[in-house]
């Protein structure tokens, strides 16, 4: 049985589905699994008792995924599942600053009289818009986001920048560098992962290079702007506006600038999609010890046949593969099938056996006082009952 802690709400349908992997919601300090969205994984949960973390999104950054790996914890998220949905937003966004409907729409609700119309369309110049098509737009990260708002933006007629560390091979936009996309753009999105090396990203000299009347858009985390830079050129007037899902005490009041409340993903179809992806993986990755999408482990999957599993996770500083390969013939374990893969320097291997369980217990004993391995765990192929035959009854 797993000891579950759900941080943020997740719907009951979900958390009623853990039982499958054996796994309840519980309120405790020291829990097995952590179901999370957004918010802070206090770093006291990291326990060695700790199996998993499993986010329902994207981001990481409210989770120490350096303090999980050296516990021997997976960190799994669910990306792309919230792409559209920010995308969408970020459309929305952008026809937001250059046509403004829901000003002329409170406008009209404050006429009254039969010849409305007449005085509504007295008062459309005050309403003149701008057109998207033909501006450039610049996206600063193309992973499952960025490729998205850029495929879009293509297809309203945008001229599309992207800037990337790799060649991502689009053809619908053009890479170039940071620098390079800030000084051409009219419009720029960051859709990047809050990380050590993106943090001030956008600092005041950057900032500085974007062009006269450009609008900077942030959906991927508010650190990544640097604020006092973004509050000192916002007052030299060179910027038109900074549009973020992220606010910030210090721009209340700045008329420049608009806050939401952290909503790009806020879809009923992201959030029910979210949460059942990071409950599957969660329950895959405590049944059988599947990985699918995690941020520190590897990828890992292999048909359970045999009735004995174990898995073994380590930050390689040496191949300890062989010293574990010599424990398992020492205790006469007999392989029956294998799987290794690798993210960085750490390695996750699972090996399905065929013996007696207490011999691989001993096996197992002795592989955990090797020096670099940080999580080992024996799992039993899970016991499907049958489904009864239905006899058709014809009449
Ligand atoms: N506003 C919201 O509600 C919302 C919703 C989903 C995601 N997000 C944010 O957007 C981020 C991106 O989401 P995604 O689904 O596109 O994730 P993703 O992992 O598919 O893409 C992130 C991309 O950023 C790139 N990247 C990372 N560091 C970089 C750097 N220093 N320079 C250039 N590129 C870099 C990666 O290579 C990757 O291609 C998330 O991490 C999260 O912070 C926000
Ligand atoms: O979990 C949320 O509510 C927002 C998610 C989003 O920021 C993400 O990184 O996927």
């Amino acid at each position: 049985m797993y000891d579950i802690k759900v941080i943020d709400s997740f719907t009951n349908k979900q958390l009623s589905r853990l039982k499958l992997a054996k796994a309840y919601v519980k309120d405790t300090d020291e829990p097995y699994g952590i179901m999370v969205r957004s918010s802070t994984v206090p770093d006291s949960l990291i326990t060695d008792k700790l199996l998993v973390i499993s986010r329902s999104g994207v981001g990481v950054n409210t989770i120490n995924v350096e303090a999980s790996t050296e516990q021997g914890v997976a960190v799994l998220n669910t990306p792309g599942v919230n792409a559209n949905a920010v995308k969408e937003a970020v459309i929305s966004t952008l026809f937001s600053v250059v046509r403004p409907l829901t000003k002329a729409a409170e406008m009209v609700q404050t006429l009254s009289g039969e010849d409305i119309l007449l005085q509504a369309e007295a008062r459309r110049e005050e309403f003149i818009g701008r057109e998207l098509q033909g501006k450039v737009i610049g996206v600063v990260g193309l992973g499952a986001i960025g490729v998205q708002i850029a495929r879009s933006a293509y297809d309203l007629g945008m001229e599309v920048l992207g800037y990337a560390r790799r060649d991502q091979g689009l053809d619908f936009l053009e890479q170039v560098d940071l620098d390079e996309l800030l000084r051409q753009s009219h419009f720029v999105v960051i859709a990047l992962p809050l990380t050590e090396e993106t943090r001030g990203l956008l600092s005041e000299e950057r900032l500085r290079q974007m062009k006269q009347g450009a609008y900077l858009f942030n959906f991927g985390r508010g650190p990544i702007v640097d604020t006092t830079g973004m509050l000192a050129v916002l007052k030299e007037d060179s910027l038109a506006g900074y549009y973020t899902d992220f606010p910030e005490e210090a721009y209340l009041g700045n008329d420049k600038v608009i806050m939401l409340p952290h909503i790009g993903g806020n879809t009923q179809e992201a959030l029910e999609g979210g949460e059942r992806l990071a409950r599957k993986a969660l329950s895959d990755f405590l049944i059988y010890g599947t990985v699918r999408d995690s941020v520190n482990f590897p990828s890992a999957r292999q048909l359970f046949h045999l009735p004995y599993r174990v898995t073994l996770f380590y930050k390689e500083t040496m191949d300890i593969l062989p010293d574990i390969m010599q424990i398992f013939n020492q205790f006469d374990l007999r392989i029956g099938e294998m799987m290794t893969n690798r993210k960085g320097e750490c390695v996750y291997v699972l090996i399905d056996l065929d013996n007696d369980q207490s011999q691989i217990e001993r096996a197992i004993e002795k592989i955990e006082t090797i020096n670099d391995i940080k999580k080992v765990r024996l799992l039993k192929r899970p016991q499907y009952k049958k489904r009864r035959k239905v006899k058709k009854i014809i009449k």
